[in-house]
């Protein structure tokens, strides 16, 4: 369970069900927390938070006690009175008029309040705390930018480089590819405008034979439930996802084949799941996210006081493009997941 607001005092976590005895590093989830925070770069929000994790309950001695993990994060640098002219002129695709209906206007509009991305701060914690979890099991979990408006990374070859990728300022594989990634997200910003793209990630080392074809057990289904969770996810496909409508059954058909003992697929189409179940190769998906809905153009919103159109102008400090800073909230994400899937 995911608290608090963009401008109030504090964000945080309550993360129910992690196993007692798990000897908690940390400084490990500081690390995640540091690969996410806002303010390190000119391609991110000019908004500077420290994001130092403080763990309230469920960890004693150094050893998880197997009751409520709560991990709270303070804020300290909100600037709240950018909001004051939109308060009742919603920013378009941003949550402030579906926030306000289902509030009935007593919402926290103040930085987009529970609806903003600064509410991803907590998701990593949590998700590095399943991190920790899942290592004891041998199940890693990494990810990369894939493509920034339309600028396309290499592609994912072999998933044991994704360590080192998340050590680097902008996750992606070909750095090459990065420096024109970065260059259209200032181009986006220059021109008060921003721009979307996509995440690629993979969790290796899950066993085959997990999850069920229907309803809640849907291993495709699970994860799908914890990405969306993030705000602007707007696309989940797996393996080969969308690119499946342009094959023949012959090119996307995974073949069995024995290595070490194992039954493995020599290709991975299926993004490791079949039937909602997982066949013990690495589960892959990528991860659509759109453009930054807050720009600096001007645009169009009712004033919901008097239902009158109106054009409004945004201020605050935006991420020109909110996919870097993604990539460990996407990671964090999946790790729940998986943690899921495994029923843990
Ligand atoms: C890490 C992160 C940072 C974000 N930063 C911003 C931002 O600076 N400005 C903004 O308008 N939206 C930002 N968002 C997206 C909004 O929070 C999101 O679009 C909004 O809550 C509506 O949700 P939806 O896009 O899923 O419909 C960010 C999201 C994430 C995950
Ligand atoms: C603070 C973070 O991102 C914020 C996410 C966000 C939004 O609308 O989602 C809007 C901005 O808020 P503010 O106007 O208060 O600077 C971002 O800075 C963060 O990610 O930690």
């Amino acid at each position: 369970m995911i608290f608090g607001e963009s401008h109030g005092p504090a964000i945080g976590v309550v993360l129910e069900g992690v196993p007692a005895g798990l000897e908690l590093d940390l400084e490990a989830v500081q690390r995640e927390l540091d690969r996410r925070k806002p303010g390190q770069s000119p391609t991110a929000t000019a908004r500077k938070e420290d994001d130092r994790v403080e763990v309230l309950s469920g960890l004693f001695e150094g050893k998880t006690t197997g009751t409520p993990l709560t991990m709270l994060i303070r804020n300290g640098d909100q600037h709240s009175s950018d909001y004051a002219s939109i308060r009742y002129t919603p920013r378009p695709s941003h949550g402030d008029y579906a926030g306000f209906i289902k509030s009935q206007g007593c919402q926290d509009y103040r930085g987009g309040g529970h609806f903003s991305g600064r509410l991803t701060a907590p998701l990593v914690a949590a998700g590095a705390v399943a991190k920790q979890v899942l290592e004891r099991r041998g199940i890693r979990i990494g990810a990369h930018i894939s493509s920034i408006y339309g600028i396309c990374d290499a592609s994912l070859e072999d998933t044991g480089v994704l360590e080192e990728v998340a050590q680097k300022a902008f996750p992606v594989l070909d750095d090459a590819k990065g420096e024109e990634m970065q260059q259209a997200i200032l181009e986006a910003k220059e021109e008060g405008d921003s721009v979307g793209g996509a995440i690629e990630c993979a969790v290796t080392g899950l066993p085959a034979g997990l999850g069920a074809p229907d309803f809640g057990c849907n291993v495709e289904g699970v994860f799908s439930q914890y990405l969306f969770s993030v705000p602007a996810v707007k696309g989940v496909d797996f393996g080969a996802g969308v690119a499946f409508s342009l094959m023949r059954g012959s090119e996307a058909n995974d073949p069995f084949e024995v290595r070490d003992g194992q039954v493995v697929t020599r290709t991975n189409h299926a993004g490791g799941i079949n039937g909602g179940i997982t066949n013990g190769m690495p589960v892959t998906f990528e991860v659509t996210i759109r453009p930054t809905p807050s720009i600096a153009l001007p645009q169009e919103s009712v004033d919901l006081r008097t239902g009158e159109e109106t054009e409004i102008e945004i201020h605050g400090r935006h991420d020109p493009c909110i996919v870097p800073r993604a990539v460990p909230v996407i990671e964090a994400a999946a790790a729940l997941a998986a943690c899921a899937v495994l029923g843990i």
